[in-house]
């Protein structure tokens, strides 16, 4: 059976941030994930997931300046001592959680600009793989698709597989964004179940619309969680969908797991 961890980024936004961790517990979530925690303080995260007997799951590396259109920095060349000093600041904040994965962004590159971008994201990706293993925290790449983030420099499972391969870190992995794959090209069968072993985070949300992975979109959810079932797969699912018309109410595709009302 699936272990289902609400993103608290997309999910329960009806309420401010700390208050979601209660919402989500209450919801019959035992997991969560963020984006971008750093706005509060590492101890008070650990003190409303404690109290809410939620376990932090995921969260993202400081992105650079996102305001700017910044998405994260691991590819930027350049800019290496600002990543480095970011994947400390989330080390931190993952030792105080107890947080066992790391979202490590790459960033926007242009495209004549790709092959010294591919040099600098091996670097860091293998220096942050170091620095987070003292930590006990794995570190992971994402494909995002172009629809969504233009010009983000990992679009392709395939390619992050490959980057992955390279390397050849133990403390590397790929964190597999259903919604984003099938945005790019699909083949969800063929991948969970040749790279399985390197995927160390799943998200979901439907496609089209990025909201609840229901039968109201193209994905077949319950073939898919059954494939997981099937392989073994023992890591979380994290829910990072955008509620049609709010989240409890939205929450019914998870029923039959125990979430939601
Ligand atoms: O956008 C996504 O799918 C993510 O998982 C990241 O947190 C990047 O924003
Ligand atoms: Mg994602």
């Amino acid at each position: 059976m699936p272990r289902f961890a609400a993103n608290l980024s997309m999910l329960f936004t009806e309420v401010p941030f700390p208050d979601r961790f209660a919402a989500a517990a209450g919801a019959g979530f035992r997991g969560v994930e963020c984006q971008f925690p750093y706005q509060y303080a590492a101890e008070h995260l650990a003190d409303l997931a404690a109290m809410n007997a939620l376990t932090m799951v995921l969260f993202n590396a400081p992105p650079g300046d996102w305001a700017a259109g910044e998405r994260g920095l691991a590819a930027l060349p350049g800019r290496d001592s600002e990543f480095r000093d970011g994947v400390e600041l989330a080390l931190d904040y993952a030792d105080m959680m107890d947080c066992p994965c790391l979202h490590v962004m790459a960033g926007v590159v242009a495209e004549e600009d790709w092959a010294p971008a591919l040099d600098t994201y091996l670097d860091n990706l293998a220096a942050a793989a170091d620095m987070a293993r003292d930590h006990g925290v794995r570190v992971l790449i994402e494909p995002i698709n172009p629809v969504d983030m233009p010009g983000y420099f990992l679009t392709r499972p395939e390619d992050a597989l490959r980057v992955i391969e390279t390397l050849d870190h133990p403390n590397l992995g790929l964190q597999y964004d259903i919604y984003h794959a099938q945005m790019e090209r699909g083949a969800l069968t063929d991948t969970l179940e040749d790279a399985l072993d390197r995927i160390g985070h799943i998200q979901i949300a439907g496609v089209p619309g990025r909201h609840e992975p229901d039968a109201r979109g193209e994905v077949n959810w319950r073939y898919l969680f059954g494939l997981l079932d099937a392989h073994g797969y023992d890591g979380w699912v994290g829910c990072e969908y955008r509620p049609r018309a709010g989240t409890l109410t939205g929450l019914r595709w998870a029923n039959d797991w125990g979430i939601g009302g």
